[in-house]
């Protein structure tokens, strides 16, 4: 039987790594890349980019499936745009989790969300809609991460903690055990965080934004 066909929606860095994760998993064909007007019939990995965002409205008649492949560090904006005009368009957006990654069954993931290689989403986690868990990056037991967020490569957020939607977590930080960040945060790399954070809040591990 053949493999359903997806399009992937941004055709940069964060693209290449979801193609290697979507390559391996092996349940989609790569039908190609939607991009930017200048990156049209650019390749990316052998995959041409086909189409431009505006574009969009005319591939639903041709693809089903669609993920979100543009990349997340100090504004979801651009992500959480193109996510809601891709489902008010009606296509599909899947879990796409690495075969080297390890998701809980008593975890879920939804629409639209990667699952990198490497990475751990232990028991009892949920984690939202148009998300990215970066390679290697732990969420552990009971922890919710909200729509739109990107966990980083390597960052741990461990047991029970809360981080609202569209909030990013930088490369190696780890969050303390019960801890509550809120929406739209962004905290760098390689920080640790042993209190909640409000919404919006900048967060390097020292009070300076
Ligand atoms: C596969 C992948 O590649 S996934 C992507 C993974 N990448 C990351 O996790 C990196 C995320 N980016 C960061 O952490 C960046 O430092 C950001 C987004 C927080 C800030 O970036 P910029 O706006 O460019 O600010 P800049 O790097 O100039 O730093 C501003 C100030 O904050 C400090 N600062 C920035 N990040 C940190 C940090 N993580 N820890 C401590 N201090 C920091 C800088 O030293 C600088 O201080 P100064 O003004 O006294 O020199």
């Amino acid at each position: 039987m053949s493999k359903p066909s997806l399009i992937l929606i941004g055709a940069g860095g964060h693209a290449r790594s979801c193609i290697d994760v979507i390559e391996q998993q092996g349940q989609f064909h790569i039908a190609g890349l939607v991009g930017l007007v200048e990156q049209k019939h650019a390749t990316q990995l052998g995959y041409s980019v086909i189409a431009s965002d505006d574009e969009l409205p005319s591939l639903v008649n041709t693809y089903s499936y669609a993920l979100i492949t543009v990349g997340q560090i100090k504004s979801a904006d651009q992500r959480m745009r193109l996510f809601q005009k891709v489902r008010q368009l009606g296509f599909s957006l899947p879990v796409i989790i690495s075969p080297t990654a390890h998701v809980s069954r008593h975890a879920s993931i939804d629409s639209g969300t990667i699952v990198m290689h490497g990475a751990i989403v232990n028991a009892g986690a949920k984690v939202g809609s148009n998300c990215i868990v970066n390679s290697r990056a732990l969420i552990e037991h009971d922890t919710i991460v909200e729509d739109h967020c990107h966990i980083a490569t390597g960052a741990i957020l461990n047991g029970d903690v809360s981080l609202g939607a569209g909030s990013f977590i930088g490369s190696g930080s780890a969050i303390k055990q019960g801890v509550k960040i809120g929406a739209r945060c962004l905290v760098g790399m390689g920080v640790t965080v042993r209190h909640d954070l409000s919404d919006f809040a900048h967060f390097m591990g020292h009070d300076k934004a």
